[in-house]
């Protein structure tokens, strides 16, 4: 297509255009920049990145930026890897490839918010040769994330002017009015494809004529009310903005006291963590002002930029961190910003830098923090990798022996940069296989390895921090993980009886890492949630996730070829109805978040009775049989009628009809309900009685 052939959503002069032939550059080279963007290591991004590398498309007319679009997610640091790509080459044609489409264009159909969100404005509205827009995109494929980013940029001042309530713009009109070669809006798409409910969405945003009054979300951010927020908030009203474009988010982002790190997370999947208000200030810009750390860390890990700047001022998070944030959290929430990629060079429109903002009567720690990057040039200073590098140099002395599982054990080790830690070494039985076997095991066991690598970028509270793998012999796998001082579920479940809150306050954090781990892209699947893999921390109220089925996927690599050996699985008590029975076909079992959330729930039942669902059935025929003839057994007389819901919504026999994580956190059990009451009761009588 030439320049004049393609058609333009924005008025742009960054027209799509396909490459002039003889500026090829080696895919392999572009593919190697591009995986190092995709994890956000900026010192190989360095090394590697060239003009011609950035500015010209390989073969089949793919960019830099649409490799990186087409990764289904990137780490925070993937955003100084970017704007790299940017400076290096300024203005980066919006080169479409062979199939028409823009970077912008897959990571819409990808959901990849966090390139999509800083692409520029133009790139976001170039229509493809289907005539398709990024928002087409997304609407058609749902993808919420970048839907409501791309909806929401036309709530800017420049494109929103309600009168008398009503959104008057004919840019903005025009750009949601688009349609493709067949004559469909973005909203015929969406419905068209069966996402009714981004089709209400979008139909809502083009007439914005519903602004939210002083509701009941705004009352319970400004009344601290969390629990109520959490079970309140839906994906329809979290980004409903008032006349100036303040949404609930916005809001809670500008409460210093909202730093509840398990409503963030479900705020930030039913929200938009890129949302402004009219005057483009971020949730980011608003969280940086008011010193929440815990949200500002949660909306860059959710996608929002570390650099988004205030269209008329210019003014950065790290400025708004500099000039409002209080003394006390300033620091932290600017060396978050800082960790992110923040550009500490950046200046405002009176040519101002975050450090020339800080008042002089204002915070010497945060003066001290900022001076260090003076003069410094922002692409010449390192960032801190998103993973660490492994815990030795060269090697680890084993210690005492902690555990034994099926094909592991657990030791505690002391490695050469005296770091004391955990090892599990998981020995795969290839003994006994042919030649032949073991040549196809040991592609799947370095397959299996490779894969799991992902597990050492989990960041999360309520799960064991994975350090490094380590593949010593093909069959030999060393897993190194923080050491855990504390006992398991199971056992601390066996030392005594568990009263409600306690069950309900465990729930809520597995639920946590499971919402976290499941909304990764592409999701992390535990495998083999059971309460003796569930750690429960020795001042005994922190819980978190070991032992992730690393060594189900490295079992099932070579159970094939051992005759002897059943096919491996979680334990059987835990397993979903349809994990049961599979693998009878020569099919794997196929773990899913549905089949976690399953096992999830018989943890909460052995919370409850203090014995694992289904203990007395001896194998697993008798299981399935229980399971198909009965569903999971009964709690006992006495639970509140909120645990009963709760535990039923995880073990629904229908895979599809089960709750997922995100619904789990914000059911009546964990944000509501008899037990939520009496524990705030409680807290109130000691409080009460405290200040007596
Ligand atoms: N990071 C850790 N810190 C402290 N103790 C740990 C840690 N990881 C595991 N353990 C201990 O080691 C025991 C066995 O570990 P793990 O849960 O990995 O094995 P398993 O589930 O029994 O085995 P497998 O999955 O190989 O069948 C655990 O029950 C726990 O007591």
């Amino acid at each position: 297509m030439s320049r004049d052939e393609s058609t333009s959503g924005a008025d742009s002069e960054d027209l799509p255009a396909h490459h002039q032939a003889g500026t090829e550059v080696s895919t392999a080279a572009l593919e190697t920049l591009a995986q190092s963007v995709i994890q956000g290591d900026f010192a190989q991004v360095q090394r590697l990145a060239t003009s011609q590398l950035v500015s010209e498309p390989d073969a089949a007319n793919r960019t830099i930026l649409m490799l990186v679009a087409d990764a289904p997610e990137t780490p925070i640091q993937a955003e100084k890897c970017v704007m790299y790509l940017f400076e290096l080459v300024a203005n980066q044609k919006s080169i479409i490839d062979d199939s028409g489409d823009t970077a912008a264009h897959l990571a819409a159909r990808r959901d990849h918010l966090r390139l999509l969100m800083l692409l520029s404005f133009d790139a976001k509205w170039l229509q493809n040769r289907r005539g398709a827009t990024p928002l087409m995109e997304a609407a058609r494929t749902g993808s919420w994330r970048c839907a409501k980013h791309l909806l929401h940029l036309l709530r800017q001042r420049q494109f929103y002017k309600p009168q008398a309530g009503k959104p008057s713009n004919s840019v903005r009109e025009r750009l949601l009015g688009l349609k493709d070669v067949e004559g469909r809006t973005a909203l015929d798409l969406a419905r068209i494809n069966g996402h009714s409910e981004l089709a209400n969405y979008i139909k809502r945003e083009m007439r914005l004529t519903e602004l939210a009054e002083q509701g009941e979300l705004e009352k319970l951010i400004r009344a601290g009310d969390w629990t109520r927020l959490r079970q309140k908030v839906t994906r329809a009203n979290c980004d409903l903005p008032d006349s100036s474009g303040f949404t609930a988010l916005i809001r809670a982002a500008q409460s210093s006291n909202c730093n509840d790190e398990a409503l963030w997370e479900v705020l930030v999947q039913l929200g938009d963590p890129t949302c402004a208000e009219t005057l483009s200030r971020t949730c980011l810009h608003w969280s940086a002002s008011s010193g929440n750390s815990v949200a500002a860390s949660i909306l860059l890990a959710a996608g929002a930029s570390a650099n988004a700047r205030e269209d008329r001022s210019k003014s950065t998070p790290l400025m708004q961190a500099a000039l409002y944030a209080p003394k006390d959290t300033a620091v932290q929430v600017s060396q978050i910003l800082m960790d992110a990629g923040s550009d500490w060079s950046l200046k405002d429109s009176c040519s101002k830098t975050a450090l020339d903002l800080i008042r002089s009567d204002g915070n010497p720690d945060l003066v001290e923090l900022l001076q260090k990057y003076k003069g410094k040039k922002f692409y010449e200073e390192p960032l801190k990798p998103p993973h660490e590098d492994p815990p030795f140099m060269e090697r680890w002395d084993v210690g005492d022996l902690i555990g034994r599982g099926g094909f592991g054990e657990v030791y505690k080790v002391l490695t050469d940069k005296g770091i004391q830690c955990v090892a599990k070494i998981i020995k795969l039985p290839v003994g006994q296989l042919t030649a032949d076997q073991y040549a196809h095991d040991r592609t799947k066991i370095d397959k299996a390895v490779e894969s799991e690598r992902n597990l050492c970028r989990l960041q999360h509270r309520n799960i064991v921090r994975f350090l490094h793998i380590a593949q010593t012999e093909p069959a030999t796998i060393f897993l190194f993980m923080e050491l855990l001082e504390g006992k398991t579920l199971e056992t601390f479940i066996n030392g005594a009886p568990m009263p409600e809150n306690k069950i309900r306050d465990f729930s809520e954090q597995i639920c946590s890492a499971l919402l976290y781990m499941h909304s990764r892209r592409p999701p992390v699947i535990h495998r083999d949630i059971n309460c003796s893999n569930i750690m429960v921390l020795s001042e005994g109220t922190r819980i978190k996730l070991i032992d992730f089925g690393l060594s189900i996927e490295l079992k099932l690599s070579v159970s094939h070829n051992l005759a002897s050996t059943q096919t491996p699985r979680g334990t059987h008590n835990f397993m979903a109805p349809e994990l049961l029975g599979a693998g009878e076909a020569d099919t794997s079992p196929q773990y899913s978040r549905e089949s976690d959330i399953w096992a999830f729930g018989c943890s909460v039942y052995q919370m409850a009775t203090r014995q694992r669902p289904f203990h007395s059935a001896s194998n697993l025929l008798t299981i399935a049989q229980l399971i198909k003839n009965n569903g999971c057994p009964k709690l006992p007389p006495g639970c509140s009628k909120e645990l009963e819901d709760f535990y039923r919504s995880c073990t629904t026999h229908n895979r599809s009809k089960r709750q997922s994580a995100l619904e789990l956190m914000r059911h009546q059990f964990l944000t509501g309900g008899e037990i939520t009451r009496m524990r705030l009761m409680t807290n109130r009588l000691h409080r009460a009685a405290s200040i007596s």
